[in-house]
């Protein structure tokens, strides 16, 4: 068995789950959190201080995230390398422009979802963030940032409460005030793991500032007798001094979710469960008779919620499939304006 210091750890985000994936570790192994990543090497914490690891040739084929649980060993030097990935509870992934998966965090209890208030908001940018965050069965909350400068935060607020499914928190915050560390108190118990996601300039860092703020990093002290041991200013793995930890991430410029079609419809419960009484089986919500979900749900919500089942679709496609589809579209465009020009004759 290894050495766990769970008090320390779980300053870091460990809990039993996590801990009873350990299989037969081998002796001598650390338990580490990936904070960082890089290129050529990664950053990790151990509870104490920040480490600058490498990865030995059997964890090449892993897609590590930050957030994962590793072991790692020493070698000579006091170099440190990364021998074993656990398993991870939870993983958040994207797809990229050409449908090839991006890990972005793993293991995370909640998903803060920055939103400016200002020219951020966009409700169907966050329900792509839903879906993301839904597939992979994490808790996610809203979080409406620069309430004390945006001029119509109340009906912003009333808007997101109508369009989303009951049960899912939005709050409206001044990201740069201690009031916001109240505000998500409920989520920033200790051994708790949350992800800041959200576009560039909507408040991630300053939520984070503000979340840390009362706390003496433990992370980055350097061991003056350890060589390989690393300091960083730029951590993404942050503590609050509630005992949660946060991991920031930078804003992602353009992503779809890393979700098939049937888990996109899954996220999307309150259709999902209005579907069920429509009159066909098959029902687009568009035309059909008997429609239960058309008029309930809100028309952008039903019309974001198709576009991304497009999306899901076309990158589970080969690239032939996807130019057949392509051709298909503009045949029934191209009768679509041929009839519609004879209407105007
Ligand atoms: N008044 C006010 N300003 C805010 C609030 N949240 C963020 N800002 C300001 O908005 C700007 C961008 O905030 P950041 O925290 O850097 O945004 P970010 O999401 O971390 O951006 P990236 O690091 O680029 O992903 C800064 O000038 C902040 O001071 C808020 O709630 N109220
Ligand atoms: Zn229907």
């Amino acid at each position: 068995m290894i050495d766990i210091d769970f008090a320390s750890l779980r300053l870091i985000g460990l809990n039993q789950t996590i801990i009873s994936q350990l299989d037969q570790p081998p002796p001598g192994a650390r338990l580490v959190r990936i904070t960082e990543i890089h290129r050529a090497w990664l950053t990790v914490h151990d509870g104490h201080c920040e480490l600058r690891a490498r990865v030995l040739p059997a964890l090449h084929s892993q897609d590590l995230a930050v957030g994962d649980w590793v072991l790692s060993t020493t070698l000579a030097h006091d170099e440190h390398w990364l021998c074993a990935l656990l398993p991870p509870v939870t993983h958040i992934g994207r797809r990229g422009h050409h449908g090839q998966h991006h890990s972005l965090v793993s293991n995370v209890d909640t998903a803060l979802l920055v939103m400016g208030l200002d020219h951020d908001f966009n409700p169907r940018r966050l329900e792509r963030y839903l879906t993301i965050v839904k597939t992979a069965q994490v808790d996610p909350v809203v979080v409406l940032s620069k309430a004390d400068v945006a001029q119509d935060v109340a009906q912003r607020m009333a808007l997101l409460r109508q369009r989303l499914p009951a049960g899912i928190p939005v709050l409206a915050v001044n990201t740069l005030s201690a009031d916001a560390t109240l505000q998500l108190a409920p989520w920033l118990g200790a051994g708790q793991t949350l992800v800041l996601l959200g576009s560039s300039g909507a408040g991630k860092s300053s939520l984070t500032n503000t979340l840390t703020q009362a706390h003496q990093p433990t992370g980055g002290v350097r061991h003056g007798d350890h060589r390989g041991r690393h300091t960083t200013t730029s951590r993404s793995l942050h503590q609050c001094a509630s005992g949660a930890c946060i991991i920031d991430t930078p804003g992602l410029r353009s992503w779809q979710a890393d979700a098939d079609e049937s888990s996109i419809a899954a996220s999307f419960e309150d259709i999902d469960a209005l579907a069920a009484q429509c009159q066909f089986r098959d029902c687009r919500h568009a035309s059909e008779p008997g429609c239960a979900v058309r008029g309930v749900i809100d028309g952008d919500r039903l019309q974001n919620y198709h576009k991304l089942l497009r999306d899901a679709r076309r990158s589970g496609q080969s690239p032939l499939e996807r130019i057949a589809e392509v051709a298909k579209w503009k045949v029934l465009q191209r009768a679509a304006s041929a009839r519609n020009k004879q209407k105007m004759r």
